[in-house]
């Protein structure tokens, strides 16, 4: 084998609260993580010539070590102590920085593709070191369930009474830093108290515990979040809340049917809009 083609999943926060700053700049978060079926491609190739090449063919993301794909290849060899041609070729179908953790899920991807490719023998677990520093999101990507993340993310506890939704995922083509968010937080004491539940029965039990406190930093920026907000609750959703830093929104639908008629509309709106499944 000297070819491997793997799915990439991009991620919404159902929950994402800021803690505290911490002494090396970042946040101490407490999240709520749900991968969902919106992926991009990577096929990763053995190559005869040495070195890391990555095609992604999309205005504004790096090909070369700008990559997180490529950044996370590199990691992996050195940490195995090898050199390799690789060819990674990437068809990004997740909208960039979104708020949906693309770059992380394409990181995340490369190292689980690497390892198997070239037969490394890394554990999950050393993956996940590897990754955190590539991104903080990247370790949820490859413990690949339903989490409680902590920490900055890294600190993972599967979450299993999740139940499997419909949503309407959009995206009003703005792109957000997520460093820009942070820097911009304006942190209120006294959080961490609430108690997040960690059994949902249905879609509404999983409504009453959306809230992302990002949302304070990036909707008075891009007001437009809150609108779409807005157009998706009107639409029968029953719940909608802005995934990550932003600016993607996400709402959620009790079937298919409803998830795709909210998103016929938002199409018509001009947004990026997808009905999706939650993995
Ligand atoms: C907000 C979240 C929620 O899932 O996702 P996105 O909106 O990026 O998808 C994450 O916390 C984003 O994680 P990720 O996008 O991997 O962040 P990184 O590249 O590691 O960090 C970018 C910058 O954000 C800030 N940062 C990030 C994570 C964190 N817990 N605290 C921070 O203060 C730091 O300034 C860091 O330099
Ligand atoms: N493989 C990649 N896919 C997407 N963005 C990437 C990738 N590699 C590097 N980047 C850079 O990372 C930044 C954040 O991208 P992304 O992961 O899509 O955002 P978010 O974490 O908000 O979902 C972008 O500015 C982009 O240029």
């Amino acid at each position: 084998m000297n070819s491997l083609t793997l799915k990439a999943p991009a991620k919404v926060n159902y929950r994402l609260d800021v803690l505290r700053r911490r002494p090396d700049g970042y946040h101490d978060l407490r999240m709520i993580m749900q991968r969902i079926d919106l992926c991009d491609e990577i096929t990763i190739t053995v190559a005869d010539a040495p070195g890391i090449r990555v095609s992604c063919g999309r205005e504004g993301i790096p090909d070369g070590p700008g990559n997180i794909a490529w950044r996370a290849a590199d990691a992996l060899l050195e940490a195995a102590g090898k050199t390799a041609g690789l060819d990674i070729a990437i068809t990004k179908n997740i909208p960039v920085a979104a708020g949906l953790g693309g770059g992380s899920s394409d990181g995340a991807t490369v190292l689980m593709g690497v390892n198997e490719l070239l037969g490394l023998g890394f554990s999950d677990e050393r993956l996940m070191e590897i990754g955190v520093k590539l991104g903080a999101d990247v370790p949820f990507f490859i413990f690949k369930k339903t989490a409680l993340a902590e920490g900055i993310g890294e600190v993972l506890t599967p979450l299993d009474g999740v139940p499997a939704v419909w949503l309407a995922v959009v995206n009003p083509n703005v792109h957000v830093s997520t460093a820009w968010v942070y820097q911009n937080l304006q942190l209120t004491s006294g959080k961490g108290e609430a108690k997040i539940p960690r059994f949902f029965e249905n879609v509404s039990d999983l409504c009453s515990v959306l809230a992302n406190d990002l949302e304070t930093v990036t909707i008075p920026r891009h007001p437009v979040i809150g609108e779409i907000k807005g157009e998706l609750l009107k639409r029968g959703a029953q719940g909608a809340l802005m995934s990550g830093s932003g600016p993607t929104v996400f709402g959620l639908f009790d079937d298919e049917r409803g998830a795709r008629s909210a998103v016929d509309a938002m199409r018509k709106r001009g947004w990026f809009a997808a009905a999706v499944r939650t993995l």
